[in-house]
C-alpha cells in the first residue's frame, strides 16, 4: 500500500543526549496510528521531526514517498500536512477565533464570504460557534487547543500530526474531537497519554520507551 511517511532509522539527541535511536516507522496512506510513552520520551520532538520542524541527529524521513534532505524541503508539503503542536498558545496568528480559522483558507486565496462560511461550518463541527467572535487569549487552554485544530482541519491536509489533541479538554468536546477525527480519512499520528481517547481512534498503538519505538499490540 502506498506510504505517507516513511521513517527510517531516526534518531534524535538534545546536547549530546540521546532521545531515541533507529526508529523505524511507516504510515500508509488514510492509515491512523498512535504514539504514547512517558514524559521526556520524545514523542514531541518525533511528531517536530515529521514536521519539519527540527532536524534528526540520523536518518531518513521521507513524505510522500519523497526523501527530506533539509528542513528546507518540507516547504513544499507545507500545506499537505497539519501539525498541531502541544502547546497553542504561540500558534495563533489572529485576534479573533473567525478570523484565524478562516486565516489559512485567505492565505490559499479562498475568498473571503467562501471562508468565513466554511469557518463557521468548522466551528460549529467542533460545538465551539458560540466562540466564534471571542478573542483567541481571552480564552481557556482547551478551547484555544480546539481553535487551533479547527485551524488545521478546515485547509484538508493529507496528513495529520497531533500532540496531544486533547489535554485540557472536557469529555464532551473530547467526544467531538473522537467523532471527527474518525470520520476523516487521512494519514494520522496522534500522540496521546489518555489511553481511552487513543483506543476510540486506532487499534495501530506504538510506544517510546527507552530509546526506542515499538509496536503496542
Ligand atoms: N529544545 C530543547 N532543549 C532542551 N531539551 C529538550 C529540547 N527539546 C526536547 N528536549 C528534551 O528532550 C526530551 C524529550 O522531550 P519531548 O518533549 O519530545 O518528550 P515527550 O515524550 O513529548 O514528553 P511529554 O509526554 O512530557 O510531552 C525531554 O527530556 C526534553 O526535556
Amino acid at each position: 500500500m502506498s506510504c505517507s511517511i516513511n521513517v527510517k532509522n531516526v534518531s534524535y539527541e538534545v546536547n549530546e543526549k540521546t532521545i531515541f535511536e533507529n526508529i523505524t516507522l511507516n504510515v500508509s496512506h488514510e492509515e491512523k496510528i498512535a504514539i504514547i510513552g512517558s514524559n521526556g520520551s520524545g514523542k514531541s520532538s518525533f511528531l517536530k521531526i515529521l514536521a519539519g520542524l527540527i532536524k534528526p541527529k540520523e536518518g531518513e524521513v521521507f513524505l510522500f514517498h519523497d526523501k527530506m534532505n533539509s528542513l528546507k524541503e518540507f516547504k513544499k508539503y507545507r500545506s499537505d500536512i497539519g501539525y498541531l503542536p502541544q502547546d497553542v498558545s504561540d500558534f495563533f496568528l489572529c485576534p479573533t477565533v473567525i478570523e484565524d480559522v478562516m486565516f489559512n483558507l485567505r492565505a490559499k486565496g479562498v475568498k473571503k464570504d467562501e471562508a468565513y462560511e466554511k469557518a463557521l461550518n468548522t466551528l460549529t463541527e467542533l460545538g465551539i460557534e458560540h466562540l466564534e467572535e471571542r478573542n483567541i487569549y481571552d480564552l481557556s487552554g482547551g478551547e484555544q487547543k480546539i481553535v487551533a485544530l479547527a485551524g488545521i482541519l478546515i485547509t484538508k491536509p493529507k496528513i495529520l500530526l497531533l500532540d496531544e489533541p486533547t489535554n485540557a479538554l472536557d469529555e464532551d468536546a473530547e467526544k467531538k474531537i473522537v467523532e471527527i477525527l474518525n470520520s476523516i480519512k487521512k494519514s494520522m499520528i496522534i500522540v496521546s497519554h489518555h489511553k481511552s481517547f487513543i483506543e476510540s481512534l486506532t487499534p495501530t498503538i506504538y510506544k517510546l520507551d527507552n530509546k526506542s519505538l515499538q509496536k503496542v499490540n
